[in-house]
C-alpha cells in the first residue's frame, strides 16, 4: 500500500446494525437483549486511481435494557447522536487526505466517534498490527462466567481449546453462598485459572470484605469495582491486601489517572473500554500514565461486533502487549457483521442498512 499521503478519501459509506443477543449479556446490572451500532466504511483512492477500502464499528453503548430501561453508566451519547455526527463528517471527509480522520477525532466531543475515527486512521495508515503475534497472552481468552450459567455452558467456556489462565466471574449479583460455590466449580474444572472478579460496585465494604475473605487470595488478580461506595475501596485494600481495579469510575468526566492512584491506595488496574473513552492517542496517554505508576491497563468489549472486537484485540496487541484484553462477549450475538472466506473479507450486508452514501459510486475493491 501507498504511503498516506498518496491516499485520498473518495468515498464514505455510513450503515447502522441491530443484531439480537442470545443469552442475554450482562452491562453492570443491566442485561440486553440486542446490540444497535455504526459502521463507518471509507474508500482511499491512490495517485494510479487503485482503490481499497477500509472500515471501523462506532457503537456507543447507551440504549434499552430489557425492562426497557436507559442504560446507565456507560456512554453518554445515544446512536442517533453517532450518526448526526457521522453525517456531518461525511460529506466534509471527500477528496481529502486521511489524516483528516485524526483531526475529525481530536476534536469530536463524543468519544465514540473519537476512538472510531482515530482507529480508522490508524488501520489506514498501518499503525495497529495486523495480526496478534504475541501468542501467549494477546490469542489466550478470558471467559466471562457468573451464576446463572448452566453447569454445561460452564464446563463450555473453562474447557475450551487454547490458553485460559484467568477467568472474569461477575460477582454481587446473587446470594454470597451461591457466588461462593460456583467459584469453587470454577476452580474444580480450572485449576490453573486466577480470577478476575467484577462487583460492578455491588457490595457494601463489610460484604466485600466478608466475600473475598472466603476466597484464596494468591488466586486473585483484583476485583473491579468491589464497593457500592468507590471511597470504600481502598479499605478492602488496606484490610484484606487484595488490590482492587476500576472500571465505572474512568466513565466520569473528572476521572483523572494520576490523582486516582495518588489519593486511593490499592488501585491494580484500569479496565479500559475504548468506545467509551475516546480517541487512541488520549487511550495511549491514559495507559502510559498508569504504567508507570505501577497499574495495570487491561484493555475491555464493551459489547461490540464481530468487527469491533477484531478491532479491540489489535489494539490491546498495540497498547497493552503483556495483557489478555476481556473481550468474551462476542459469542451472544447472532449474526456476524463481516463475512470472511480464506481468500476475502466482505461485510455481510444482508446485516446492514446503509444510512447515508458520500462521493464517488462504490466500485470492487479490495478490503485492508
Ligand atoms: O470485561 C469483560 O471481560 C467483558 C465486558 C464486560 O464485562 C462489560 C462490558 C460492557 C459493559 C459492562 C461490562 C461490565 O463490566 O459489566
Amino acid at each position: 500500500m501507498q504511503p498516506v499521503d498518496e491516499l485520498t478519501i473518495s468515498a464514505v459509506s455510513l450503515y447502522r446494525y441491530h443484531i439480537s443477543l442470545n443469552p442475554t449479556l450482562p452491562v453492570a446490572k443491566q442485561r440486553i437483549d440486542h446490540r444497535k451500532g455504526a459502521l463507518i466504511v471509507v474508500t482511499l483512492t491512490d495517485e494510479q486511481q487503485h482503490k481499497q477500502q477500509a472500515w471501523v464499528e462506532i457503537s456507543p453503548l447507551s440504549g434499552i435494557d430489557t425492562e426497557g430501561l436507559p442504560i446507565e453508566g456507560f456512554s453518554q451519547e445515544s446512536l442517533d447522536d453517532v450518526i448526526a455526527s457521522l453525517s456531518h463528517s461525511a460529506a466534509l471527509l471527500i477528496n481529502k487526505s486521511p489524516n483528516e480522520l485524526t483531526a475529525l477525532a481530536a476534536t469530536s466531543p463524543l468519544p465514540s466517534v473519537a476512538f472510531g475515527l482515530s482507529l480508522l486512521h490508524a488501520k489506514i495508515t498501518h499503525h495497529l498490527p495486523c495480526r496478534i503475534d504475541n501468542p501467549h497472552n494477546q490469542s489466550a481468552t478470558v471467559p466471562l462466567v457468573y451464576v446463572g450459567m448452566s453447569e454445561q455452558q460452564l464446563q463450555a467456556k473453562l474447557l475450551q481449546n487454547g490458553t485460559i489462565n484467568s477467568v472474569k466471574v461477575k460477582v454481587a449479583q446473587t446470594t454470597m453462598e451461591q457466588e461462593i460455590a460456583f467459584i469453587y466449580r470454577v476452580f474444580e474444572l480450572a485449576p490453573q485459572v486466577s480470577l478476575r472478579l467484577d462487583a460492578n460496585r455491588g457490595f457494601s465494604l463489610e460484604q466485600a470484605i466478608d466475600f473475598l475473605a472466603c476466597l484464596p487470595k494468591d488466586k486473585i488478580e483484583y476485583i473491579e469495582e468491589p464497593c457500592i461506595n468507590p471511597a470504600d475501596n481502598p479499605e478492602v485494600y488496606l484490610q484484606l491486601g487484595l488490590r482492587y481495579a476500576l472500571d465505572e469510575s474512568l466513565n466520569s468526566p473528572a476521572f483523572d489517572v494520576v490523582n486516582a492512584i495518588k489519593q486511593q491506595p490499592g488501585i491494580g488496574a484500569l479496565i479500559i473500554k475504548p468506545m467509551l473513552l475516546g480517541s487512541l492517542a488520549g487511550l495511549q496517554r491514559m495507559i502510559e500514565s498508569a504504567h508507570s505508576n505501577g497499574v495495570r491497563c487491561i484493555l475491555s468489549s464493551s459489547l461490540e461486533s464481530d468487527i469491533g472486537i477484531n478491532d479491540l484485540r489489535l489494539v490491546s496487541q498495540a497498547l497493552t502487549p503483556n495483557e489478555t484484553p476481556g473481550l468474551d462477549t462476542l459469542s451472544a450475538f447472532r449474526q456476524t457483521l463481516q463475512l470472511t472466506t480464506p481468500t476475502s473479507t466482505q461485510l455481510n450486508q444482508r446485516a446492514l442498512s446503509l444510512i447515508i452514501h458520500a462521493g464517488e459510486e462504490n466500485k470492487a475493491t479490495n478490503s485492508l
